[in-house]
């Protein structure tokens, strides 16, 4: 079985460094003329499936603005990610599960295991529990070529209180993350697929992600406030392992599919300079 890892190479190889976020927000379904309610939520993610679903390499719902709506919302929410791989798109389900490892194995049942009706490509995980809290995610992962993303230094500015705080050892809490994802990933081609959260506002990280290998989603570019030419003082020399992440910036273009694309396309001739791919 391929790895998540070695389809994601592929993906961005044939369809660009590139992660659209569906996250339909009030304010969005607004704009785009649609009613904040299951039959809004359903238009507004099918618009982004069908603009983007086959030209995207990776496409992240953000699960929150889903179960939102309840039962119906997740219905949605589910057949969202069966037209999305359909279509080709990895999918990256955005729902920072974590709990002790006994609840993680049916989170891990949830979303890896393909007999599940959410089966995605890959997660978000938060290590707030210990990395080792989530190994039954990782295991399913392995198992089944799936992959887990790990929150190691978020986008968001309350973060960096805890994850750069220093543990006894004298490293930061995000690179005793980063550290042990490295060992998951060890001697895995063309990359492994235990990924780490960086965010693309976070300035200088102070972290040693060299031994990674396994790739580094980016959010935070675009509505709030990072752009692509951040990348390179976050991720320096790690730059090719960044898949860079943009949400409201693309869907705000939206509900025109040719303009959906079109902010697509831009964002990918953005990422491919500032990661200096051809
Ligand atoms: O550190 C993190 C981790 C996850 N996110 C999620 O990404 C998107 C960002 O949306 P934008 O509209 O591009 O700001 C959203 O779903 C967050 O929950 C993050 O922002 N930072």
């Amino acid at each position: 079985m391929e790895s998540f890892g070695a389809r994601l190479h592929r993906a961005v190889r044939e369809r660009g460094p590139l992660c659209v976020g569906i996250d339909p927000h009030p304010a969005l379904l607004a704009r785009w003329g649609l009613a904040d309610d299951v039959d809004g939520l359903r238009r507004f993610a099918g618009a982004v499936v069908d603009a983007l679903g086959d030209r995207v390499a990776v496409v992240k719902p953000q699960s929150a603005f889903f179960e939102r709506f309840g039962s119906h919302g997740v219905a949605v929410l589910e057949s969202t990610i069966r037209q999305l791989r359909e279509r080709g798109a990895l999918v990256l389900l955005d729902v920072k599960r974590g709990d002790i490892g006994s609840t993680v194995q049916a989170y891990a049942s949830a979303y890896l295991d393909p007999s599940s009706p959410m089966h995605v490509d890959a997660i978000t995980a938060s290590p707030f529990l210990g990395v080792g809290s989530l190994a039954p995610m990782f295991e399913l992962a392995a198992e089944h070529g799936g992959g887990v993303f790990v929150l190691a230094l978020t986008s968001n500015p309350e973060g960096a209180s805890v994850q750069r705080a220093t543990t006894a050892d004298g490293r930061t809490v995000a690179q005793t993350v980063i550290d042990e994802i490295s060992q998951l990933n060890a001697g895995a081609e063309p990359l492994g697929s235990i990924g780490a959260v960086v965010g693309a506002t976070v300035g200088e990280t102070g972290c040693d992600l060299s031994a990674m290998n396994g790739p580094l989603l980016a959010p935070g570019l675009g509505a709030q406030g990072a752009t692509a030419a951040d990348l390179r003082v976050v991720f320096g020399s790690n730059l090719p392992a960044v898949l860079p992440s943009y949400s409201r910036e693309v869907l705000g273009a939206g509900p025109d599919p040719e303009a959906l694309r079109a902010a697509a396309d831009r964002a990918v001739v953005g990422c491919r300079a500032a990661l200096k791919l051809s």
